[in-house]
């Protein structure tokens, strides 16, 4: 399979390393600078850049008709336009805000986990993520996935940075060293607390994730989840 990478940061890099030891070749790394992007000979591309950059890499890859698999977050506000753009082409798109399979089957346990204590009105959910100082934007994906995940099972409406909203689950984000990426969600009461946490050990997960979809995605054209590379609904 031959990938052409949109940004060549920590992410890039590792994707590069991974998809070479699986057989594949890289045939554009696109960054920044990069003047010219030859999407000729890309079988997928796949998008590890900046909020900033996703949205007009995506485009340009679906208006090319090459399959593109996105991880960066921080751009979701023009999701449904990348959506809208994706069906009018008849293109293929993965969006994951996490490609890990840990944290994937970490999102089913938070649904889970959710349902059981939707009708519990003792308990206060609350999140918090843990990434490196590099880090462009909060909260992380991850953790919007997560917040998104409860909303969808409880009376939550909506998730805030820090609030106090009875019924909108509060964010913290930290910004620490090199930390991958940690994630933590706790149900309190007054007599106890029930937490379940994700912590990624490095970013191999996140990287093998994304060649995995680019994989799985040859062929095909539509929206897909990382749930439907995965099979995980086979599992719940
Ligand atoms: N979905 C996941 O599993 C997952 C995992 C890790 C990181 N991420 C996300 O991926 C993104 C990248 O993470 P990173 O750690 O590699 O960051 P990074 O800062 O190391 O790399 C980003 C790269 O994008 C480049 N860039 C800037 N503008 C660009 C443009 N117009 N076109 C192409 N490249 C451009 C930067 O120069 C840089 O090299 C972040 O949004 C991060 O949150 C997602
Ligand atoms: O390093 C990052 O940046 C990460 N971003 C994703 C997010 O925002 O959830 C995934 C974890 C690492």
């Amino acid at each position: 399979m031959n990938i052409g990478l949109f940004g060549y940061g920590k992410m890039g890099k590792m994707i590069e390393q991974l998809a070479l030891q699986r057989g594949h070749n890289i045939v554009a790394k696109v960054d920044v600078d990069t003047k010219h992007i030859n999407f000729s000979e890309m079988d997928v591309a796949i998008d590890f850049s900046t909020p900033d950059a996703a949205f007009n890499n995506i485009t340009a890859s679906i208006k090319n008709s090459v399959p593109i698999i996105s991880g960066t977050t921080g751009w979701l506000a023009q999701y449904d336009q990348v959506v809208e753009l994706c069906k009018e082409k008849q293109g293929a798109l993965i969006y994951a805000s996490n490609f890990s399979l840990g944290v994937n089957i970490f999102f089913e346990l938070n649904a889970y986990l959710a349902k059981m204590m939707s009708n519990l009105e003792q308990y206060n959910v609350s999140m918090e993520e843990i990434h490196h100082t590099q880090k462009l934007d909060a909260p992380s994906g991850t953790a919007i996935t997560l917040a998104e995940g409860i909303i969808e099972h409880t009376t939550y409406q909506d998730w805030q940075m820090e609030s106090t909203g009875k019924h909108s689950i509060p964010i913290t984000s930290k910004r620490e060293g090199t930390v991958p990426g940690t994630h933590t969600v706790s149900y309190e009461s007054d007599v106890d607390k029930i937490e379940i946490k994700h912590e990624a050990h490095n970013r191999k997960g996140f990287a093998l994730g994304a060649v995995i979809a680019a994989e799985w995605i040859q062929g095909k054209t539509g929206i897909f989840s990382m749930r439907d590379v995965l099979n995980l609904s086979e599992r719940t």
